[in-house]
């Protein structure tokens, strides 16, 4: 059995990412915010922890990626991809809509449809959507932006539903655990995910990119986040396709270490939407593995 901890309180798009990981005896835990989730993985109150990490319309979720780059390393075990889209709550009672809240992901993709339907009410970041669905219930707010799902939760009544800027708007979420721990196995669609502290030099950025792109390794994702130390220095949040367990991608992640001594490794696993890694010619795990192999035979001389 796994205690799963999820950025919360339930009813949030989280919880239901976190249920697709869950086996049965599992248990959730609600957390208030994404540093609280991971933090109890840290400290051992969690087996794992659930957490969003970017959105197609809005990208990155900073409060996972500084999260993640601070404190004790925690490694990325899987992933899950949800559709989004926002059900639109209040209370019974609630005469004119004057504010609406939600968490911030969560209301600039839907800025149009409040602008639209909702013009006189002042958007207020809440801590997540559910958590805006427990503030409307508590009357400090008019209406929330919430998942379908929070009505089932917080006896509220539906103004709208299906709301989304973006048709097929989709947000990714990250289960993360303490080392040590067992890699998943790679799939061939696979995707690993790493965070660099670049010094603040000339090219760093282009230097670490350079050693992906001559490996013929395609990026899934590149994110900058500040360092919150020295202004302008920035932590670089580097995707790409395959497994760490590859010897193709062994040798790029042994690169950027060589390339960045400041670099988390936060995870190898099996991408939700099942994108294949391209891989170029010359750059198979198979030519890596015999270019080791013919480099042995010449260090060992018997290969001319
Ligand atoms: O507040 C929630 O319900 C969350 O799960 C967070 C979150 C996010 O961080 O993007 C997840 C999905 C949606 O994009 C809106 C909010």
């Amino acid at each position: 059995m796994s205690r799963i901890a999820y950025f919360g309180p339930i009813g949030t798009f989280t919880e239901q990412a976190a249920r697709t990981f869950t086996t049965p005896g599992d248990e959730l835990v609600a957390a208030e915010t994404i540093p609280q989730a991971l933090d109890a993985v840290r400290k051992g109150e969690a087996d794992a922890a659930c957490v969003p990490v970017e959105n197609s319309v809005e990208g990155a979720v900073p409060a996972t990626l500084d999260s993640l780059a601070e404190r004790e390393p925690l490694i990325g075990v899987a992933e899950a991809l949800l559709p989004v889209h926002f059900s639109v709550l209040t209370r019974e009672d609630a005469g004119e809509i004057r504010t609406v809240a939600s968490h911030p992901h969560a209301l600039a993709q839907v800025r149009q449809w409040l602008e639209e339907n909702l013009p006189g009410a002042r958007a207020v970041a809440a801590g997540s959507t559910a958590a805006a669905a427990v503030a409307v219930q508590a009357g400090e707010f008019d209406a929330a932006v919430t998942a379908p799902v929070a009505v089932e939760h917080y006896p509220l009544k539906v103004l709208a539903t299906e709301v989304a800027d973006v048709r097929d708007a989709r947000t990714r979420f990250l289960l993360m655990r303490k080392p040590p721990v067992t890699l998943p196995d790679p799939t061939g669609a696979d995707r690993t995910s790493l965070v660099a502290a670049a010094a603040n030099r000339t090219g760093t950025l282009a230097a670490l990119l350079t050693e992906l792109a001559t490996r013929g390794i395609n990026l899934t994702r590149l994110d900058a986040r500040p360092n919150k130390q020295n202004f302008g220095e920035y932590r670089f949040f580097i995707d790409f396709e395959g497994h760490v367990a590859e010897p193709r991608i062994a040798d790029a992640v042994s690169a950027l270490r060589r390339r960045c001594r400041d670099v988390r490794f936060l995870g190898s696993f099996a991408r939700a939407d099942g994108v294949r890694a391209t891989i170029e010619p010359a750059a198979r795990n198979e030519d890596f593995a015999d270019a080791d192999g013919w480099v042995a035979a010449v260090q060992r001389g018997e290969q001319a």
